[in-house]
């Protein structure tokens, strides 16, 4: 043991050297003592001076990456220390910039509203000014309101026009130029640009903003960033930035080998944070409300209209609120408080949005301003939350997680949130992709809350009990790569283009489960989304990216119904082929409730229109509700009810499919796949083509995932029914003896499902005949609902009736038999037998 000591010093001493380069004796057993408390580096207040970093163990490459040239730019304006805003991260600016400047990637953590992703930048471009050194700096942010946001603050501060020094880049939209130093980009536009260029080298510095949101872009970026840093661009700095942290996963990930171990990356903790935000959670605001709040249930992921009412009232309640901070507030100071607060409420979707909203629109003598903010939202709409509430009035904003993180809106002082995020999962019952509810991460919730307090004190309510939150709210999001199915993750490591799928996966941070590899590229090449490699090996594992393949991966739906939208569009039948994906992603809009079963599912029938398909169903219903809304018939929500009501379709559900069905129609168009405006009316024989035609497409998306029917003996059929059309008549067995005596108690229980046209008897059989009322040929919708009636279990009782009775009925035909039979009041449970 004693042996190993001074092995072990020598071996830290080499550590260091190679980690700290030349840094002072001092300043090593500083961050060596941190070190020790904790195997990932967390700086706090740490006294590091510029240093140049040791790379020697870079040279080999240094040829081939770029390191930025002197700057040929305009003049950047450079700041003083002292026109920074006091921020908690302005204390902390040289350091941080020598931190950055001496290590390859550095983590940086610090409370919402620090000045992280505002701030830390233009520390950065303010040093390569001071030093007449060119860098080029880009800034990744989740979303676009974010990017766009931010950018426009950034440019404002620094005096300068937006898109010449300071510039943003989202979708299709640049405000930027080749003079823009500081560019602020979504994590997927970002990830597209170094996917085409397959360096880093055009970035000086590369900034990860909001790291915790583990979406399958940000996952790639990571990816793509470490690969890339490791090989070709060992000179480009990454800064990876979140308030919600876990900074140790992050470190282990972009470790760097020196001396032969790993060594994990550098955490730098920023103190402090702008205001206070007071929380709050259901239980305590049960004092403000005369009823019991009930608490929620893990597994009742809804929000109930007394939740609404609750969130509502609490709005309400801030004036009172505000009212007695405003006492305060003079007592200790003399303020005033003009302005009523604004208040930002997260909601897990657009129709729980539209809720609120409509409730919220009720209450015309409040004075509010409400604003909904979702990703249908255009990007002028989203910057309207943005500016100052008319005076008097209140600002409230509804909002999905579009404004969770990175997003400043000044005057919000309140957070109301339901603690509910919609995701993409894979949804355990159907295997498909679909956007399900789910609580949100206290990650989430914890940036939810920082949207207050940044430019004065904030609350945040939280609708859920604290118990709740401590025991049933996760910790962290799963990350979106493993909740997806490989065969999409496969895609999008195709569309990467860097390797085989294997190896490349497997060095994410959070890798796919990948034993079903070899079976899921099979599947993949079968279904025509990727061919099967050129290269002349025997390739089990990868695949080349077919035009198919490209569009799926850009389908947030299951890959069959992905390919059924593409064979849509070339069929001509791309409109219903959307909303047919649409519906299946999603829970099925049709009611079907208990009581009323059968009626459920004659209105899904009628729908369907003769065609015994749900996609049909899902088609014609669909078209109805839209074409009904856009006549303005469904203006008023009671009216939309009650439409649902009389169709046995879900208001909410169908809602939910019209918003990924726009979402759906907006990504295909950026492959040339346009719905026409306005349809050709079709006469009825080109109808029935149609359907024909979709029917196909289906049948063609699905492959090999179908099944041949067997040829229907039509006479075999009419003679097993005595004669009668196996298409509007159905068999019953096994009735009790003298089974015409049950004539009426059979009628009334087809009645059920459709009029009755006769009932014949064979021994222990009947035949029950419908009314054919329209001129449609096919099988009845009637006899599919008995057949339905009988395959779903409905248990219908038939009673039997007792010897005596059936003696007076039978008359004078011999019944002995029958006194000693044990027939007598049993529940049977009729089987139906169709032949067609
Ligand atoms: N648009 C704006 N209007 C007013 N103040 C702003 C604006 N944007 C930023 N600020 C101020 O700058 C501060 C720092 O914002 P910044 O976005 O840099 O913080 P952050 O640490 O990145 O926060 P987060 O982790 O939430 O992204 C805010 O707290 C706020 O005081």
């Amino acid at each position: 043991m004693q042996k190993e000591a001074p092995e072990k010093e020598r071996q830290d001493t080499e550590l260091w050297q190679g980690r700290y380069g030349r840094m002072r004796e001092t300043e090593k057993s500083v961050l060596l003592h941190r070190e020790q408390k904790d195997s990932s580096i967390i700086l706090k207040h740490s006294v590091l001076i510029p240093v140049i970093p040791d790379d020697s163990s870079q040279k080999a490459d240094v040829g081939r990456s770029q390191k930025p040239e002197p700057s040929k730019g305009p003049p950047l304006s450079p700041r003083t220390s002292s026109e920074y805003p006091s921020l908690p991260i302005t204390k902390n600016k040289e350091e941080l910039v020598s931190f950055i400047e001496s290590n390859s990637v550095v983590i940086i953590r610090g409370a919402t509203g620090s000045g992280k992703t505002t701030q830390l930048p233009q520390f950065i471009l303010d040093h390569y000014n001071e030093k007449n050194a060119l860098c080029n700096i880009v800034v990744t942010q989740p979303r676009k309101i974010g990017a766009t946001s931010i950018a426009r603050w950034v440019a404002a501060q620094r005096k300068c026009t937006l898109g010449s020094l300071v510039g943003y880049q989202v979708a299709l939209e640049k405000m930027a130029t080749e003079h823009t130093r500081l560019i602020y980009m979504t994590t997927g536009v970002l990830l597209q640009k170094l996917v085409l260029a397959k360096s880093l080298t055009e970035y000086s510095h590369i900034f990860v903003d909001e790291v915790h949101e583990r979406t399958e872009d940000m996952d790639f970026l990571l990816l793509v960033l470490r690969k890339l840093l490791h090989s070709n661009s060992r000179h480009v700095k990454i800064i990876l930035m979140s308030a919600t942290i876990n900074c140790r996963e992050f470190a282990d990930y972009f470790a760097t080998p020196i001396w032969g171990k790993m060594s994990p990356a550098y955490v730098f903790e920023v103190e402090g944070a702008p205001y206070t935000i007071e929380e709050f959670y259901l239980d305590d605001l049960q004092k403000l409300f005369p009823y019991r709040i009930e608490p929620p249930y893990p597994d009742d992921l809804m929000i109930s209209p007394k939740m609404y009412d609750l969130a509502i009232s609490l709005i309400q309640n801030f004036d009172e609120i505000e009212g007695k901070d405003f006492s305060k507030a003079q007592k200790d100071g003399g303020l005033t408080l003009s302005e009523r607060g604004s208040v930002l409420v997260f909601l897990p979707g657009i129709h729980e949005i539209r809720c609120m909203q409509e409730t919220l629109a009720k209450l015309v003598h409040q004075r509010l301003q409400i604003y909904p903010l979702h990703s249908s939202v255009t990007l002028e709409e989203q910057n309207g939350v943005f500016f100052s509430p008319v005076p008097g009035y209140r600002k409230v904003i509804l909002s999905t997680n579009i404004a969770e993180s990175s997003v400043t809106v000044p005057d919000v002082k309140y957070v109301i949130d339901f603690c509910l995020a919609r995701r993409l999962v894979c949804d355990k019952d159907t295997n498909y992709q679909s956007l399900l509810l789910t609580w949100a991460s206290k990650t989430n919730c914890n940036q939810r809350k920082g949207r207050a307090g940044r430019v004065s004190k904030g609350y945040c309510y939280r609708l859920v009990t604290k118990d709740f939150w401590t025991n049933e709210i996760p910790e962290y999001m799963i990350p979106e790569m493993q909740l997806v199915p490989l065969s999409t993750i496969l895609l999008k490591v195709k569309l990467l283009n860097m390797g085989d799928p294997r190896s490349l996966l497997s060095t994410a941070l959070s890798p796919p489960n990948l034993v079903d590899i070899v079976r899921t590229v099979l599947q993949l090449i079968e279904m025509g989304a990727l061919s099967a490699k050129t290269d002349g090996k025997t390739q089990s594992e990868d695949g080349e990216l077919t035009f198919l393949g490209r569009v799926l991966a850009h389908l947030p739906v299951d890959l069959y119904l992905g390919k059924m939208i593409v064979l849509g569009h070339v069929f001509g039948c791309l409109d219903e082929c959307l909303i047919i994906a649409a519906s299946h992603s999603l829970k099925s809009f049709f009611a079907i409730p208990a009581i009323q079963q059968l009626a459920g599912h004659r209105s899904k029938l009628a729908f369907a229109r003769g065609v015994p398909s749900d996609s049909m169903a899902f088609v014609n219903a669909f078209k109805a509700w839209y074409s009904a809304r856009k006549k303005g018939e469904l203006r008023h929500p009671k009216d939309e009810l009650s439409w649902g009501r009389e169709n046995f379709i879900q208001i909410r559900r169908i809602r939910e499919v019209a918003e990924l069905y726009e979402d759906l129609k907006k990504r295909v168009s950026q492959f040339n796949m346009h719905v026409p405006e306005e349809p050709p009316s079709p006469h009825n024989s080109s109808k029935h083509r149609q359907t024909f035609i979709l029917l196909v497409v289906i049948a063609g998306a699905f492959y090999p995932n179908y099944f041949f029917q067997q040829e229907t003996d039509d006479r075999q059929a009419c003679k097993e029914l005595m004669g009668l059309n196996p298409q509007t008549t159905v068999m019953v067995k096994n009735l009790p003896p003298y089974s015409f005596l049950y004539y009426k108690q059979l009628q009334s229980l087809f009645r059920l499902c459709g009029q009755v046209k006769t009932i014949s008897f064979d021994c222990s059989r009947a035949y029950v005949e419908f009314h054919r009322t329209s001129k449609d040929s096919g099988v009845l919708p009637e006899v599919t609902l008995s057949l339905l009636m009988a395959n779903k279990g409905f248990r219908r009782e038939l009673s039997i009736y007792p010897s005596e009775q059936i003696e007076i009925c039978a008359g004078r035909r011999a019944i002995t038999h029958l006194r000693f039979s044990r027939y007598s009041s049993v529940i049977i449970q009729l089987l139906f037998e169709l032949n067609m």
